[in-house]
C-alpha cells in the first residue's frame, strides 16, 4: 500500500537566474552535511548554478533566523550597490559568526534561503525551546522579508531519527535536504513570476 505520508510528486521548475542560499548550524553535523548536500543537488539540478548557491553557517539552529534576516538584507544592500563585492564584506560581523564560503557573489538579492538545523532532544526542555523559537523565528524573517525561508529544521529525539532523515540510515527513507532544495527552487520562481 502507498505510503499516505510524504511529499506530493515533485515538481520541476526551472531554477536557472535564481540565487539561493543555504544557511546551516555546526551542530550535528554529519546529519547537517548530508541535509546540505542533498539540497545543494537538486538547486544543481534544477539549473541553479554553483556561484549562485551561497553556504553560510551559524552556531547552532538557534542563530538560523538572526542568520537569514542579516544575510538576506545583506544581499539586498549588495544589489542596490550594483557590485559583486565579496560576501564574506557582506556580512562581516563578529555578533553572528557567519561564515561565508562564497567568494564573489552575484549581484542580485536572494531569491530563497533554506534554513538548516538538526536539533536532538536530549534530558532537558532545551530542545523544545529552541525548536519552538526557531520554527516561530524563521516564519516571521520569511513574512516580514517576503523572501522564501525554507524551513530545514530536523527537530527528532534519537540520533538515528535524524539519520534516517538525511538520508543516511537503514530504512532507505529518503534525504529531506532535497525537499528543502526543490520547495527553495519553486518558491524562488513562483516569486518571480
Ligand atoms: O543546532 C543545535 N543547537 C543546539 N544548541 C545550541 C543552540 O542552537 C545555540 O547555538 C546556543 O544556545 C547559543 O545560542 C542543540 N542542542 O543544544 O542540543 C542542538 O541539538 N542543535
Amino acid at each position: 500500500m502507498t505510503p499516505i505520508k510524504g511529499p506530493g510528486a515533485a515538481q520541476s521548475h526551472d531554477g536557472t537566474g535564481l540565487r539561493v542560499a543555504i544557511i546551516h548550524a555546526r551542530w550535528n553535523e554529519q546529519i547537517i552535511d548530508a541535509l546540505v548536500s542533498g539540497a545543494k543537488k537538486q538547486l544543481l539540478a534544477a539549473g541553479v548554478t554553483e556561484e549562485n548557491i551561497t553556504v553560510e553557517t551559524v552556531p547552532g539552529s538557534y542563530e538560523l533566523p538572526i542568520g537569514v534576516q542579516r544575510l538576506y538584507a545583506a544581499s539586498q544592500v549588495q544589489a542596490s550597490a550594483g557590485e559583486g563585492i565579496s560576501a564574506s564584506d557582506l556580512l562581516s560581523s563578529s555578533t553572528t559568526d557567519l561564515k561565508t564560503t562564497a567568494t564573489t557573489a552575484p549581484k542580485k538579492a536572494f531569491d530563497a534561503i533554506i534554513a538548516i538545523g538538526v536539533l536532538i532532544k536530549g534530558a532537558t526542555m532545551h530542545f523544545e525551546y529552541i525548536a519552538d523559537a526557531v520554527s516561530h523565528g524563521l516564519m516571521r524573517v520569511q513574512l516580514d522579508s517576503g523572501v522564501p525561508v525554507i524551513f530545514g529544521l530536523l527537530t527528532v529525539l534519537t540520533e538515528e531519527q535524524g539519520l534516517e532523515r538525511a538520508g543516511l540510515g537503514s530504512s532507505g527513507m529518503h534525504n529531506h535536504g532535497e525537499d528543502w532544495g526543490s520547495a527553495a527552487v519553486e518558491l524562488g520562481v513562483k516569486r518571480r513570476e
